[in-house]
């Protein structure tokens, strides 16, 4: 049994994505309530239990949707393994997906950690145990040719935006291959709890390319195929069909986030891509924004400018140079200082000692702009000792690495150090936040990628904030699809960190957070998205035409509102 209703469709979207009126056939009865985009459950009112074919399939009480957000959180409360309560979170996403933006968007602060890292961390090295639904789509090198057929079976044709992955490296635990579904499906969590992006409109997508770690290839609940990483044309071809296919499907302005890429494919791709597609990498430029956000907020802590500090970034891959890129960037735009002499300001350490001009063998393109004239030095104190940084930032995945001797060694360098443990998740962080207090006497400024509890140093209670892109790509996100962006810029990275950064304020520095509290994420984002779309409009870059006059009004109203619609 099925029948038309028009009033169905989501009430929130930009305006011309309103004038069409949604008129699609769906199912009622059972196939309703087995609808997550569009099932209620007990939230069905009698008239609707009556019009569609409801009656008898549920139980007679009739609830609001507060009282469902209620039951959930009881019930994920009650679950000890952080584990179980994801699951029950993604169970829910599949049942009923306004219920499970509800009770993300009203628990956020809770619930983050859990659909993200370091969460979902565990859930993406335990995917093919506790595997029982896609959530999005693996396109495979069985599919090579056909990748074009994988995404118009993807039930949605009007997708805005692409979370991928080939799980080169997922988050700080290395190559988890096909089971790195977990961060395109978390990612794109977020680009609706936080930045209000319709959830139709979004698209996980696992590439599944091989692996190259052999306990995944010799687990017999591993999903994926079991071969080795391809590599080199093949690799490389395959991508370029697939990146042909998401303009063949959904159009010249689709949105692809690169995640979680291996380095060198990272920035290989992003370059390439860049210039004939709207595409961002998150690793790369999300973590560059946010990082760069923190920064300035600390600067009425620190003192001086931005260009009055040096940065040693323990770390040179995605994130490490991505970081130091936007950083010479930002001082370059703000001060009379060419780029060459903003990136003098920063060192990069990576798995061989110092970054250096003179170092023997090779050395990747991405890194060399920050390779300076010095002697070798291998080892992190000396490298401090020597150097004196005042910022010193940790993207290595090396868990620990900021010693008590690396910490204390930062401390003499500046009255407020500011000190970053960015990699993720949180045990892959290179210091925890109680360390960082510790041996640096309370004195620096702390940052890390995942989350870590509020410290308290010698009576003071220190409230830790996240330096997780999770503060920008939904923004950024958002302020593309409403300005119909036809290309990313890195001018949007700057003004997304800007934005970031205004809304730390005094009361949050007192207590050294470098961040504004989640809670109120969904204004950020979407004044973040305003100030990208102004970016792209600035920039020439914006195809929505003529610009709307007050884009942050835009931003705003024109997020995903979780709560139920009305079927009439
Ligand atoms: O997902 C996160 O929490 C941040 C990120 O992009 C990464 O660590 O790869
Ligand atoms: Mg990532």
């Amino acid at each position: 049994m099925s029948t038309t209703l028009d009033s169905y469709g989501e009430e929130t979207g930009t305006k011309d994505q309103l004038v069409t009126p949604w008129n699609q056939q769906i199912a009622s009865g059972v196939e309703l309530l087995r609808n997550p985009r569009y099932n209620k459950g007990l939230a069905f009112t009698a008239e609707e239990r009556q019009a569609h074919y409801l009656r008898g399939l549920l139980p007679p009480a009739i609830e609001t949707q507060d009282i469902q957000v209620k039951r959930i959180m009881r019930n994920v409360r009650q679950y000890a393994e952080p584990l179980q309560k994801y699951e029950a979170l993604m169970d829910l996403q599949e049942r009923n997906e306004r219920l499970f933006y509800k009770v993300l968007i009203e628990n956020v602060e809770e619930l983050l950690p859990i659909v993200y890292t370091p969460i979902e961390g565990d859930a993406c090295e335990e995917y093919g145990e506790i595997f029982h639904r896609s959530g999005g789509l693996f396109i495979s090198l069985n599919d090579k040719g056909h990748i074009l057929d994988c995404l118009k079976n993807w039930p949605e044709k009007n997708v805005e935006a692409i979370v991928v992955t080939d799980g080169g490296r997922i988050l700080g635990l290395g190559d988890l291959g096909c089971q790195g579904m977990g961060i395109p499906v978390g990612k794109l969590a977020l680009y609706t709890a936080l930045g209000g992006v319709r959830p139709s409109t979004t698209l996980p997508i696992q590439l599944d390319v091989g692996t190259n770690n052999q306990a995944l290839l010799d687990d017999p609940f591993y999903i994926g195929l079991r071969q080795k990483r391809v590599t080199g044309q093949e690799y490389d071809d395959f991508i370029e069909e697939f990146m042909t296919a998401v303009k063949q499907a959904y159009g010249e302005k689709i949105l692809v986030q690169f995640e979680d890429f291996a380095n060198q494919n990272a920035f290989r791709f992003l370059a390439k891509y860049s210039k004939t597609h709207l595409v961002f990498n998150d690793d790369i430029q999300g973590t560059a924004s946010v990082t760069l956000a923190g920064v300035l907020a600390a600067l009425p802590i620190t003192g001086g400018t931005l260009a009055d500090h040096k940065f040693l970034f323990f770390g040179a891959g995605e994130a490490g140079t991505g970081i130091a890129d936007l950083i010479a960037m930002e001082i370059t735009k703000h001060g009379k200082i060419s780029l060459d002499e903003a990136r003098r300001k920063t060192w990069l350490f990576d798995t061989e000692g110092l970054v250096t001009k003179s170092r023997k063998g090779s050395l990747y393109d991405y890194k060399k702009p920050f390779a300076h004239d010095h002697e070798h030095i291998k080892d992190l104190v000396s490298a401090i000792k020597k150097l004196k940084p005042t910022v010193l930032i940790g993207t290595s995945t090396q868990g620990g690495s900021f010693t008590k001797e690396v910490l204390e060694a930062m401390a003499e360098n500046h009255k407020s150090p500011i000190i970053m443990a960015l990699s993720n998740p949180t045990k892959k962080a290179e210091c925890t936040a109680e360390d960082c207090y510790k041996y640096t006497k309370g004195r620096a400024l702390f940052a890390s990628g995942s989350p870590f509890p509020a410290v308290t140093y010698d009576g003071k209670k220190y409230v830790i904030g996240e330096a997780n892109n999770c503060y920008i790509f939904p923004g950024v996100a958002h302020g593309c699809i409403i300005s119909g962006a036809i290309r990313v810029d890195a001018e949007m990275f700057l003004k997304a960190a800007e934005t970031l950064a205004e809304f730390v304020t005094k009361e949050d520095l007192e207590r050294k957070q470098l961040y504004p509290a989640f809670p109120n994420i969904r204004n950020i984002s979407a004044k973040i998205a305003a100030a990208v779309a102004a970016a792209a409009y600035d920039l020439g870059l914006a195809s929505k035409i003529p610009k709307p006059k007050d884009l942050l009004g835009l931003a705003t109203s024109s997020m995903y509102s979780p709560s139920y619609c009305n079927y009439r």
